[in-house]
C-alpha cells in the first residue's frame, strides 16, 4: 500500500452501497481528516452495471468481476455489501488472505460461517470489521468486542429486526392483526417483496448468534439459535398482553449460565414473546433496534437507534472503514476476537421461562382442576388463571412461573389431547420482570 491513499473496493451498490458511496463523497475532506490520507474508492462490483443507481457515480468504476476487483494488487480495503453465502465468502476470505481489510454486513455469512472468515483474517494478518452486521446504525459490536473485554457479560436481550418490531408495534397501537401490520409496512417499505428471512426469525437469529459468540467468547452459529417466527401472533394475543400491563416483542435473547449439569453453557433463542411495558424493550416502536446487556461488573447498559435502512447501515460501513484505514497507515491490526472459552450450547428444553396459554375449552365442572391437574403433573406452577365465556364457549388464559421449555411443551401436549380443550390458542413466552 502506498502511504498516500488508502484504496477502496466495493462489492454491492444497493441500498446500503449507494449510501455508501454518497457518504465517501459527501464527507471526503472530513474523512481524510480523521485518516490522515484520502480514501479512494478504485471499483464497484455489481450484477447489473448498466442500473441507474440514483447518484453520480463515475460509471467506468463498475465492473461485473468482484472477484477481479478483490485481487486487483492496488487494492486496500474491501467493502462487501452484496449478502448471503456465496460467492460473498469466497471473495472475502481470498482477500483476508491476501492481507486485504474486510468491511462486511453480512450477518448471514457471519452467523453461517464466521470461523472461516476468521480464520483466513488470522491466515492474512488482515481486519475484519462489521459493525453493520447487527443493529444497522448502532455502535454494539465496538463495545462487546472491546469496552465490555473486561467484565462478564450473562445476557444480552435485543429488538434486532426493524422489520418485525413495525409490525408488532403497529398491531399493538392500532389493534390490526399480522397480515394488515404486514401490508402496511411493505407499503412503507419495511418489508422487503419476500418478507420470510424476518418475520420468521431468521435474520434476527443470525443476530442473535453473532452477538452471542462476541458476548460470550465462545462461536455459536446460526443453527445453534432456537429460532420461532411471529407470524402466529394475533390480535387477540396483543389484546391479552394489554390486558396483562404487556406488549408483545420479537427478542433475541442469549444467556450464559449453567446448564442442567452445572456446565458453564450458553442459550440462544429468538421468539416472540410478552413484555411489561415498565421493562426498557417496551417503548422501543416503529422500526427501531435496541439492545440490553447484562454484565457482572457493569450492570445494565441498552443500546438504542436504527438497525436497518441504507443510510443508518452505511454510517456503520464507514466507522469501520476509517478504523481499517487508519489501522492500514499505522501498521497496526484489529484487536482479535477471542473465541478461546468453546462453551456448550444449552438445548431450548432446559430453558426456564414463564408462559402464557390461551385454551378454548368447553365450560363444563370440573374443567379448571382437569387442566390444572395437567400442568401439576408436568410440574408447570400456574401463577394466574383467567376466564371468560360461558358452555361450549369458553376461554381460559393461564400465565405460569417459570418452567422448562421441555415441561411446557409436554404440558400442551397432553392438554392437546383432553377433549374439553377444544383448541389452543396461543402459547407465548413471558420475559422480563417478576
Ligand atoms: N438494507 C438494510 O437495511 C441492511 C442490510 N444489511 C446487509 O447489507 C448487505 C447488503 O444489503 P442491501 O444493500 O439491502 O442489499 P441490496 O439487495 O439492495 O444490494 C445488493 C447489491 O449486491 C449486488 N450483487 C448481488 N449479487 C452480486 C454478484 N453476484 N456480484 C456482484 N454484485 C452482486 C447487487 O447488484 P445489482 O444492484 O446490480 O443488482 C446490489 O448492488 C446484506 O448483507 C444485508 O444483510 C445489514 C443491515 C441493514
Ligand atoms: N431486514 C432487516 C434489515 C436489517 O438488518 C430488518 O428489518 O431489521
Amino acid at each position: 500500500m502506498s502511504s498516500d491513499k488508502v484504496r477502496l473496493a466495493l462489492l454491492g451498490c444497493g441500498t446500503v452501497g449507494t449510501e455508501v458511496v454518497r457518504l465517501l463523497h459527501e464527507q471526503s475532506a472530513d474523512l481524510t481528516a480523521r485518516i490522515g490520507a484520502p480514501l479512494e474508492l478504485v471499483g464497484i462490483a455489481v450484477r447489473r452495471p448498466g442500473r441507474q443507481r440514483g447518484s453520480d457515480i463515475d460509471p467506468a468504476l463498475f465492473t461485473t468481476d468482484a472477484l477481479g476487483l478483490v485481487k486487483r494488487d492496488d487494492v486496500d480495503v474491501v467493502i462487501e455489501v452484496v449478502g448471503g453465502i456465496e460467492p460473498a465468502r469466497s471473495w472475502l476470505t481470498e482477500a483476508l488472505r491476501a492481507g486485504k481489510s474486510v468491511v462486511t454486513a453480512n450477518k448471514a455469512l457471519l452467523a453461517e460461517d464466521g470461523a472461516t472468515l476468521h480464520d483466513a483474517a488470522a491466515e492474512g494478518g488482515a481486519d475484519l470489521y462489521y459493525e453493520a452486521a447487527v443493529a444497522g446504525a448502532i455502535p454494539l459490536l465496538r463495545p462487546l468486542r472491546e469496552s465490555l473485554h473486561g467484565d462478564r457479560v450473562t445476557r444480552v436481550t435485543g429488538i434486532v429486526n426493524g422489520t418485525t418490531n413495525f409490525i408488532l408495534s403497529s398491531m399493538d397501537a392500532t389493534g390490526a392483526g399480522f397480515g394488515e401490520a404486514l401490508d402496511e409496512a411493505t407499503e412503507l417499505g419495511y418489508a422487503e417483496a419476500d418478507p420470510t428471512a424476518d418475520v420468521e426469525g431468521f435474520d434476527a437469529a443470525a443476530k442473535a448468534a453473532i452477538l452471542a459468540s462476541l458476548a460470550f467468547h465462545t462461536r455459536v452459529t446460526a443453527a445453534d439459535v432456537f429460532r420461532e417466527g411471529m407470524t402466529g401472533v394475533t390480535a387477540a394475543d396483543m389484546a391479552s398482553a394489554k390486558e396483562m400491563g404487556c406488549t408483545i416483542k420479537l427478542l433475541c435473547i442469549a444467556q450464559r449460565g449453567p446448564d442442567s449439569a452445572g456446565t458453564d453453557s450458553v442459550s440462544v433463542r429468538v421468539h416472540p414473546a410478552m413484555i411489561p411495558r415498565s421493562h426498557p424493550l417496551a417503548g422501543v416502536g416503529d422500526a427501531f433496534n435496541a439492545v440490553f446487556v447484562e454484565a457482572e461488573a457493569a450492570g445494565q447498559l441498552m443500546f438504542y437507534g436504527r438497525g436497518a435502512g441504507g443510510t443508518p447501515t452505511a454510517s456503520a460501513v464507514l466507522g469501520d472503514i476509517v478504523a481499517a484505514a487508519r489501522n492500514r497507515l499505522s501498521g497496526t491490526r484489529a484487536p482479535s476476537e477471542s473465541s478461546y472459552a468453546h462453551l456448550p450450547i444449552r438445548p431450548i428444553g432446559e430453558s426456564v421461562t414463564r408462559y402464557h396459554i390461551s385454551l378454548d375449552v368447553a365450560d363444563r365442572q370440573g374443567v379448571l382442576a382437569t387442566v390444572a391437574g395437567v400442568f401439576a403433573q408436568h410440574e408447570v406452577s400456574i401463577a394466574t388463571v383467567r376466564q371468560s365465556g360461558r358452555e361450549d364457549d369458553a376461554t381460559l388464559v393461564i400465565v405460569t412461573h417459570g418452567a422448562p421449555d421441555a415441561n411446557l411443551a409436554a404440558t400442551v401436549e397432553d392438554l392437546r389431547a383432553l377433549d374439553i380443550v377444544r383448541s389452543i390458542a396461543s402459547v407465548l413466552r413471558v420475559e422480563g420482570g417478576a
